[in-house]
């Protein structure tokens, strides 16, 4: 189906999120959809595919006008979108959400409905079990089982927003797989992403955003130079991480055992220096994302003990965590790390510690301004975080650390922001790192973990790896030793 959307523009209060954006993806075709964060890309899609109704502009399918104001009517005309945070019943099972939105003569037949699945699921190599409960999956596998139900429901044009955000590599090449068999058979695919190799390997043609407006259009192959510069209007430099040498203990683990109902961690003995970083790999709920519960003090061990800063932290409150400048920054920006429907201003008045009953109205406000601008936040004092694009979410956070802050806990720090930011974010982090801050993270990007991390540890099942200077590793060897066994391929770090 042939798509195209004229002068389409969506304002929200003061913001201009689409000003006048035209796209045209013809059939069979996989085009792009670049901008940095907050350049409108989601609420596009979003107005393509029935969730935000537009101010103006139309929409033709196949030449033909259509009117689309909910995901319902988007469906029936045939577009579907795969959302980043899949839009599903976690607590169902994975027929029960392969079958919603299916409308029949009454009733639904389930083993029919389990046996397309089957088909489906086969068809492109997933590996999906009908009776499992959606609560079980990855995020990896609920984005097979979505994209399933919405070929189930006969869509011609499929959305795709950031979808290789928290994906595992081998589902990353059977999604990309999926999507090129689906345009070989003349679906149009609509891909969202901040990722340039992704965009490079998919697609055959991009439109970029930026503040809103199409600042220009490109056929792939083209040079990452060119698109950055559209994106940002700029070319950008990488931030260099100098070499930390091992010298002051930061953090030092000795016998650690957690245990939850998912999974028992087991380490051995760790030590972390002062300034260093260190790279946490593997699949997600290896036990690295323990870990950094562990050191952030909001997990406690089974057994064992853990000394940070030379002092004995084992099973110490929460508020000496934070009384000795540990920070921790978690992936789900709006459901942990910030509170939704509080503003900027709000935030920073409940982190700066009380010295009365009441809170300095006048004088947080002048430290919000300031954060604003340091943290170069695109947003005011009274913008409540949600409407924050994720970019800036993610700044905000940052803004909120404690200083000093001697060890920094982070669950995948750059997920979902432009690459402008994620520079952004490295080089403040690196920073801080010259200045002392001990940084342990997660990522599911493997670069990002080359690029950084001073040494890395691989999770498998609990098990954690000897830490690995980067120097001693590449890219493909740590997807290797990802996919492979701890005994395998390496020493493991854990309890004698
Ligand atoms: N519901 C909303 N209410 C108010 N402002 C909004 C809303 N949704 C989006 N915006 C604003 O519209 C602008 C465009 O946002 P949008 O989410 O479309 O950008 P994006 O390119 O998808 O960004 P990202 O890459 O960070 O997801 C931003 O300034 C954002 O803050």
């Amino acid at each position: 189906m042939r798509v195209e959307l004229q002068n389409i523009s969506k304002r929200f209060g003061s913001v201009q999120a689409n000003d006048q954006v035209s796209l045209l993806v013809e059939a069979g075709t996989i085009h792009g959809l670049l901008g940095e964060n907050g350049a409108g890309k989601s609420t596009l899609v979003k107005v393509l595919s029935g969730f935000i109704s537009r101010d103006s502009g139309a929409v033709l399918l196949d030449e033909k006008s259509v009117e689309i104001k909910t995901p319902a009517n988007a469906i029936a005309a045939g577009i579907g979108m795969l959302h980043q945070d899949p839009l599903d019943f976690p607590p169902l099972s994975v027929l029960d959400n392969f079958m919603v939105g299916k409308t029949g003569t009454g009733f639904i037949d389930r083993g029919r409905s389990l046996r397309q699945l089957q088909q489906l699921a086969a068809h492109f190599n997933f590996n999906l079990n009908g009776y499992e409960t959606v609560n079980n999956l990855t995020v990896g596998e609920r984005q097979q089982l979505e994209l399933l139900r919405l070929l189930s429901l006969g869509v011609s044009t499929l959305i795709l927003d950031e979808p290789t955000t928290g994906i595992s590599a081998s589902q990353k090449t059977a999604l990309f797989e999926a999507v090129k068999q689906l345009a070989a058979q003349g679906k149009s695919i609509i891909f969202v992403s901040h990722k340039l190799e992704d965009v490079e390997e998919l697609c055959d043609r991009v439109t970029v955003l930026r503040h809103g407006k199409v600042i220009g259009r490109a056929e792939i192959p083209c040079p990452d130079a060119v698109l950055i510069e559209m994106m940002f209007g700029r070319e950008l430099a990488l931030p260099l991480k100098p070499q930390t040498r091992q010298s002051e203990a930061a953090l030092q683990l000795e016998k650690i055992r957690v245990d939850t109902d998912r999974l028992s961690l087991h380490l051995g003995d760790l030590t972390v220096y002062k300034g260093e970083v260190i790279g946490l790999a593997g699949l997600e709920g290896s036990g690295q994302e323990l870990l950094l519960l562990l050191c952030a003090g909001l997990l406690h061990s089974a057994s064992g003990q853990m000394v940070i800063n030379g002092m004995e932290m084992t099973h110490k409150p929460y508020q000496e965590y934070l009384d000795r400048g540990i920070g921790y920054l978690p992936a789900d920006r709006l459901k942990e790390g910030l509170v939704s429907g509080l503003s900027i201003h709000e935030h920073v008045a409940l982190r700066t510690p009380a010295r009365s009953f009441f809170v300095d109205w006048k004088e947080t406000l002048k430290q919000t301004v300031q954060a604003i601008a340091i943290f170069n936040i695109r947003g005011k004092p009274n913008t409540p975080v949600e409407r924050l694009s994720g970019g800036n979410q993610q700044r905000t956070q940052l803004a909120l650390l404690p200083v000093p802050l001697n060890l920094l806990l982070m669950e995948h720090p750059t997920r979902g922001l432009d690459i402008e930011s994620v520079l952004w974010v490295w080089q403040q982090l690196i920073a801080r790192c010259q200045t002392g801050t001990t940084i342990l993270f997660m990522s599911s990007d493997l670069d990002e973990i080359m690029r950084y991390s001073d040494r890395v540890i691989v999770f498998s099942g609990g098990q954690a790896s000897r830490p690995i200077a980067v120097a001693d590793l590449t890219v493909d060897r740590l997807g290797e030793l990802i996919g492979g066994r701890l005994s395998d391929t390496m020493e493991p770090l854990a309890i004698s």
